[in-house]
């Protein structure tokens, strides 16, 4: 544990012990021993020649109370995480569901864009906030069919201390003593409870009244609840985990996106070359159209770049491994926590030439993408356990992004010059975000609307 408590973010300290110790490590973090993985050759045996034995979540303190003892897709463990992952993937995150939300996505984007072209002119806006806004109405809007501005700040908390430390996460005997962080989970689990209680309630209203159970106009919540209601598995939907599952979707699809368009716009500002070739793309092939970012390829490619060096769940989402098994010519014993540090492998100077530099142009012509067949590039994770949320993060991520670049030109305020801009990260909840939130000033390229 001292080895980690230096003050350093997790997955820099890991990936600085990794260098000395090997890409396949065991700590021993208090009572609990952790694998930690950070090469291509041993994510591939954990992804996927041993993918169903690594497939496990370990039971941690903040998932298991805010998500009703793990019984959410993220967490779950067995029959009922097949279920809900299928349901996930099927219904609630598939192409034509994620295509069904872009008028979501359109009027959310709209407002973003009116409220900083709103900005007094030659002021810097701080894009955090207003980046966050967005991709937490697009997640409501799409998941409940509602924002609840006034009580979102519950869920923020949530998200926050489902990955927050944990004493009997690493000292399970002395579970005991963790009575404050014990006492702040159940606060926010009961809180964010009653919010979705209210909101499961209303739905469940309006459904009676409308007899409102058409495909087009279905939200998640609708999903969830008509797979609820007509079963047709073995394993029943309970309301459990219906709001297990809405909050995964909040957690896992509201910072991801908003950290994301952040380091994006932080590289481009950085990498004024870069800035010019997309929003050239971005000018030429969209013109003023709102939705349709499928041709801008070069755009995908900076959000690729991105997530290479900017990978949002840096240490992806833990595992367990069921059985005794080998890997990487050790034994690991049946029940040990496996981290991979995908942070580590996206940076590394024997996978990526010039590591540290933002090229997006390094993907093309090549076949190295982030759908999980590719082990040094692993932003979604991999194997069984990968995000099923791609599509939906993209979506947000995509367009938001090529409107900011169509509408606006952007600069440093004051005398700042791009290569000063500080790129350090830090970790406030799920995802690693920049240590200094990005302020920038905008000027309008062309009004939009
Ligand atoms: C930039 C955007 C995103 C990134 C970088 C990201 C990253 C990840 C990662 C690393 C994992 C763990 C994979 C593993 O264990 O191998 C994961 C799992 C998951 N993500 Fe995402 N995610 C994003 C967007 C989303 C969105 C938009 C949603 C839903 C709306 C979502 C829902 C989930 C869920 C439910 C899981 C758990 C899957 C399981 O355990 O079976 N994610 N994500």
């Amino acid at each position: 544990m001292h080895h980690l408590a230096t003050g350093e973010l997790p997955h820099h300290a890991l990936t600085r012990l990794g260098r000395d110790h090997g890409p396949v490590m065991h700590l021993q973090l208090g009572q609990v021993g952790l694998v930690v993985v950070s090469s291509r050759e041993a994510a591939m045996e954990v992804m996927k020649v041993q993918d169903a034995n690594f497939a496990h979540r370990p039971e941690l303190r903040g998932p298991k109370t805010l998500l009703y003892g793990c019984a959410d897709v993220a967490f779950a463990s067995g029959p009922l995480w097949r279920l809900l992952r299928k349901v996930c993937v099927v219904k609630l995150l598939c192409t034509s569901r994620v295509r069904s939300f872009a008028p979501i996505r359109t009027e959310e984007t709209r407002a973003l864009l009116d409220s900083i072209a709103g900005q007094p002119p030659g002021t810097a806006v701080e894009l955090r906030p207003m980046l966050e806004a967005l991709s937490s109405a697009i997640v409501s809007r799409t998941v409940l069919g509602t924002t609840f501005e006034h009580r979102g700040a519950i869920l923020k908390e949530g998200m926050k201390l489902s990955s927050a430390f944990s004493l009997s996460d690493h000292f399970p005997s002395l579970s005991f003593l963790d009575v404050p962080m014990r006492l702040r989970l159940r606060r926010v689990h009961r809180q964010a409870d009653e919010l979705f209680e209210d909101i499961i309630g209303e739905r469940k209203r309006l459904r009676r009244q409308e007899n409102l159970i058409m495909d087009t106009t279905e939200n998640m919540l609708d999903v969830l609840l008509n797979a609820m209601e007509q079963p047709d598995e073995e394993v029943p939907i309970t309301q459990d985990n219906i709001k297990a599952v809405i909050m995964d979707m909040f957690v896992g699809g509201t910072e991801t996106s908003s950290t994301t368009i952040e380091w994006a716009l932080s590289e481009l500002i950085k990498n004024p070359k870069e800035m010019a070739k997309v929003q050239e793309e971005v000018r030429t092939k969209m013109k003023g159209e709102t939705h349709d970012v499928g041709q801008l390829s070069y755009l995908r490619l900076v959000v690729k770049e991105t997530l290479r060096l900017h990978t949002p769940a840096p240490l992806l989402v833990p595992r367990v491994c069921k059985q005794r098994c080998r890997l990487g010519g050790y034994t690991i014993p049946a029940g040990s926590r496996v981290v991979i540090n995908a942070w580590a492998m996206s940076r590394d100077p024997s996978y990526w030439e010039d590591a540290e530099a933002f090229l997006p142009g390094r993907f093309l012509d090549t076949n190295v993408d982030f759908k999980g067949t590719s082990f040094e590039f692993l932003p979604f994770g991999g194997g069984r356990r990968i995000c099923p949320g791609i599509e939906f993060g993209l979506a947000t991520i995509e367009l938001c992004l090529a409107q900011l670049l169509y509408y606006f030109d952007w600069k440093l305020p004051g005398a700042m010059a791009p290569e000063d801009l500080d790129m350090s990260e830090t970790s406030v909840g799920v995802s690693v975000v920049r240590k200094e939130p990005l302020r920038l000033i905008p000027s309008i390229h062309a009004p939009s609307s």
